[in-house]
């Protein structure tokens, strides 16, 4: 079993896309793949037909799993309706996230994931994005000591955020994996322009999604050990 964090340069930027593009691929290669979103915000009722475009659903589809209240709880046990980040999320629902908490529950996740998975944890928005009141992603992923994938979108800006997001990871010890450039419709420069500027900048692989496309399968060594 290995498990892999999708962390994003920012917020609605690709990190479900590639998580479910790269659960798939690895479905694909004939091995198994759990894909969690832990946390997520913006989540309407499970009764609600936008329910189907939820990270969590859209995460169920690519593992080829119905979306039932206990698929869901599985996959994304803290939801909240506001589209605001988590720890706002929550207190408008007069709930509270804690840190350990989440972590522990991650673990157990992990830990119960069939023999030879691998394992996909999304995060929430960006890499320093709150997740409780006094707790960021960035802080989840550390104590979670698990590797990182980094999405970025293709907009014009997105190399100054993807870079700073890898600065901010090795400045923390995180180990990163990969960047992944998931296309922006009607950027400036294709996809390919951004990934070689944030390869050549950060001395990092870079994997580049264009607008619908799959994980490439040359890629998959790379991103799940
Ligand atoms: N390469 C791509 N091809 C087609 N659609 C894409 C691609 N990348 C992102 N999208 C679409 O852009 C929108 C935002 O992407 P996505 O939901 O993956 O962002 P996110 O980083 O997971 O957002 P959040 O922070 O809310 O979790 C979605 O509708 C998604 O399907
Ligand atoms: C609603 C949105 N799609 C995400 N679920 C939450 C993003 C929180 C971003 C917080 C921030 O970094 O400003
Ligand atoms: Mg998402």
């Amino acid at each position: 079993m290995s498990a892999l964090f999708i962390a994003g340069a920012g917020t609605e930027i690709g990190k479900t896309y590639v998580t479910a593009a790269l659960a798939r691929a690895v479905r694909a290669a004939g091995r198994p793949v759990v894909a969690l979103k832990p946390v997520a915000s913006g989540v309407p009722p499970l009764t609600d037909p936008d329910f189907r475009t939820s990270d969590t659903a859209v995460l169920l589809a690519a593992q080829g799993l119905a979306v039932t209240p206990e698929t869901v709880a599985a996959c994304t046990p803290w939801r909240f309706a506001a589209p605001l980040s988590p720890d706002l999320a929550a207190a408008r629902e007069g709930r509270r996230l804690a840190l350990p908490d989440l972590v522990a529950w991650c673990e157990g996740a992990v830990a119960a994931a069939p023999a030879g998975a691998a394992v996909l944890v999304e995060g929430v928005g960006g890499v320093m994005s709150p997740i409780t009141p006094d707790a960021t992603g960035l802080a989840w992923l550390k104590a979670l000591r698990l590797p990182a994938l980094l999405v970025s979108g293709s907009y014009l800006g997105a190399i100054s955020h993807a870079l700073t997001a890898v600065e901010t990871l090795r400045a923390h010890a995180v180990t990163l994996r990969a960047v992944v450039v998931s296309e922006t419709p009607n950027a400036p420069t294709p996809p390919e322009t951004v990934a070689e500027a944030v390869a050549r900048h950060a001395g990092v692989r870079v994997v580049c999604l264009g607008r619908g496309a799959a994980f490439p399968a040359g890629a998959l060594d790379l991103v799940v050990a």
